[in-house]
């Protein structure tokens, strides 16, 4: 599998998620600048990456989500191609619209940091199929802006359609019926704020992300 991680200008999380790729899925993956408007030749899976694009000004994902790489993600997406964006990168996903809903101030207004048990809600997908057996996980958050909100026709809609896929067990932030992680109603664009790529290695001390990856993998 090929996969393309791009790197905005306040990306932190963009080697990591790289890293991760390369081990699980045993091709490195590129990085793409997100100047850049074209993604490499082949690319299966485009991964955008967690940390503070341009700070964080304006909303969180909002500026990023004009960049012109953007462009190249959207079309990527609209052939079918696989998108996965964590954390920040889940905040461009809703802001491009490719993903619905919005990312807003976490309900304590603090910055949160820690491990949180999630429920797979939907393991028939390209980005859980590998949970099938255990079906629960724990992966790390991080983030000030993680309340996912959406209206109530909205949220409806993607429950039924099962486009939930990640649900918080203890819900750290205030989101919307304890949403997670969602994806598209076509099922190959994919977002939620916990960092699977802090929790792929063992030498990390944490493996509970690896299967967002394995999943990716079988996928493609
Ligand atoms: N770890 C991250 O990607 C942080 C996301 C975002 N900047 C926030 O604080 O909500």
């Amino acid at each position: 599998m090929k996969s393309a991680v791009i790197v905005f200008p306040g990306s932190n999380c963009d080697r990591d998620a790289a890293r991760a790729l390369t081990r699980i899925t045993g091709t490195p993956a590129k990085m793409v600048w997100h100047k850049d408007t074209d993604l490499p030749e082949g690319t299966d899976l485009v991964v955008l990456p967690g940390g503070f694009s341009y700070g964080d000004y304006l909303r969180s994902g909002a500026m990023a989500a004009k960049s012109p790489v953007v462009k190249a993600v959207i079309a990527h997406a609209e052939r079918g191609g696989l998108v996965l964006g964590i954390c920040n990168g889940f905040q461009v996903l809703t802001e491009t619209r490719l993903l619905p809903g919005a990312l807003a101030r976490n309900a304590g207004l603090k910055f949160s940091c820690k491990e949180v048990p999630l429920a797979i809600t939907n393991v028939n997908t390209a980005f859980t199929r590998a949970y099938r057996e255990t079906r629960e996980t724990e992966i790390p958050i991080a983030h000030g802006d993680g309340r996912f909100i959406a209206d109530a026709d909205t949220l409806d809609r993607i429950e039924g359609e099962g486009q939930v896929i990640f649900r918080y067990l203890a819900n750290p932030n205030g989101s919307d019926r304890d949403i997670a992680g969602v994806m598209n109603a076509r099922g190959n664009v994919m977002g939620m704020m916990p960092h699977p790529e802090r929790a792929s290695d063992p030498v990390l001390g944490r493996t509970g992300g690896t299967a967002v990856f394995q999943s990716l993998l079988e996928a493609a």
